[in-house]
């Protein structure tokens, strides 16, 4: 007997998901996060997440180590998953079916800030993402003045000079516009961005093609996980440095390698909405 785990998807950004309601430490280390997530030898997924019980009156608290076993502050597609598991749980323990308990919303306590994603009857998961955090010390980067925003910044990576924009949704994001996104070698850039000393704690990286003020498409690379098909909270943030550039509009479709994924920051309340969907793939046991 191994512990019990489901693995979800949101657009091919694919995660470990464990029921923790029973205790407020995830059951697993980051080692063994680790070797849960590595796609010859285990399970295979860009995170491990786990729901664990309410604290300070939410509905429950998240955690998610990355596949290198580093702990992000916050994951948008992994929200999505979980919203999902939590509603497929929530049925199983009632005995009734997950499309019943819906629409649903929940209050998710994370090291980010609570963030509230709701489930729609359709099945897709919209995540109310709070508002972006812009100065350069709340990142965090050295690329400015503590007090001051990254905005087409140059930055050399790579005997390159990049302009890019810095946006935290809790996590850091670094994104660059380009031509042509297609042609950015992400295996060999990617690594660089994450670990410039500019970044002292290591960073995501979006590049980014504008096809339409409110058409993007994106190729990302993440901090811990290298190149996923999907990024949510890189979604996000992208979609707030195309609006602080004016090249893109405050509502757009952004097209991930997975799908797209429809971002919204609110002219009304400065808080970033994401759409999309999360998917169960399969259930299992595991005592690696
Ligand atoms: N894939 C995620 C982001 C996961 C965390 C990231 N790798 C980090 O270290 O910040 C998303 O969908 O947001």
């Amino acid at each position: 007997m191994g512990i019990e785990f489901t693995k979800y998807h949101g657009l091919g950004n694919d995660f470990i998901l464990i029921d923790n309601r029973t205790s407020t430490e995830p059951c697993l280390t980051p080692e063994q996060a680790v070797k849960w997530c590595d796609r010859h030898f285990g399970i295979g997924a860009d995170g491990v997440i786990f729901a664990l019980p309410d604290q300070d009156g939410h509905d429950y608290t998240m955690r998610i180590f990355n596949s290198d076993g580093s702990e992000p502050e916050m994951c948008g597609n992994g929200i999505r998953c979980l919203a999902k598991f939590l509603v497929d749980l929530e049925a199983a323990d009632a005995n009734v079916s997950s499309e019943s308990l819906l629409p649903r919303s929940y209050k998710i306590h994370t090291l980010a800030g609570v963030m509230v994603p709701k489930i729609e009857a359709s099945g897709q998961v919209t995540v109310d993402m709070g508002q972006p955090h812009l100065l350069a010390a709340e990142i965090p980067t050295t690329l400015a003045v503590a007090d001051q925003k990254v905005i087409a910044q140059p930055l050399e990576v790579a005997g390159q000079t990049w302009d890019v924009t810095c946006v935290s949704m809790g996590n850091p994001h670094c994104i660059t516009f380009v031509e042509d996104v297609a042609a950015i070698a992400l295996e060999t850039i990617g690594p660089k961005f994450e670990h410039h000393a500019v970044f002292p704690q290591r960073t995501n990286t979006e590049f980014i093609e504008v096809v339409r003020r409110d058409y993007l498409k994106m190729r990302v690379w993440e901090r811990g996980a290298g190149i996923t098909l999907a990024c949510g909270t890189g979604a996000c943030a992208v979609l707030v440095a195309g609006v602080l550039n004016d090249i893109c509009d405050r509502r757009a479709t952004i097209e991930l390698p997975g799908g797209p994924l429809e971002i919204e920051w609110s002219e009304l309340d400065q808080r970033v909405y994401m759409t999309g969907p999360a998917e169960m793939v399969f259930a299992g046991q595991s005592s690696i």
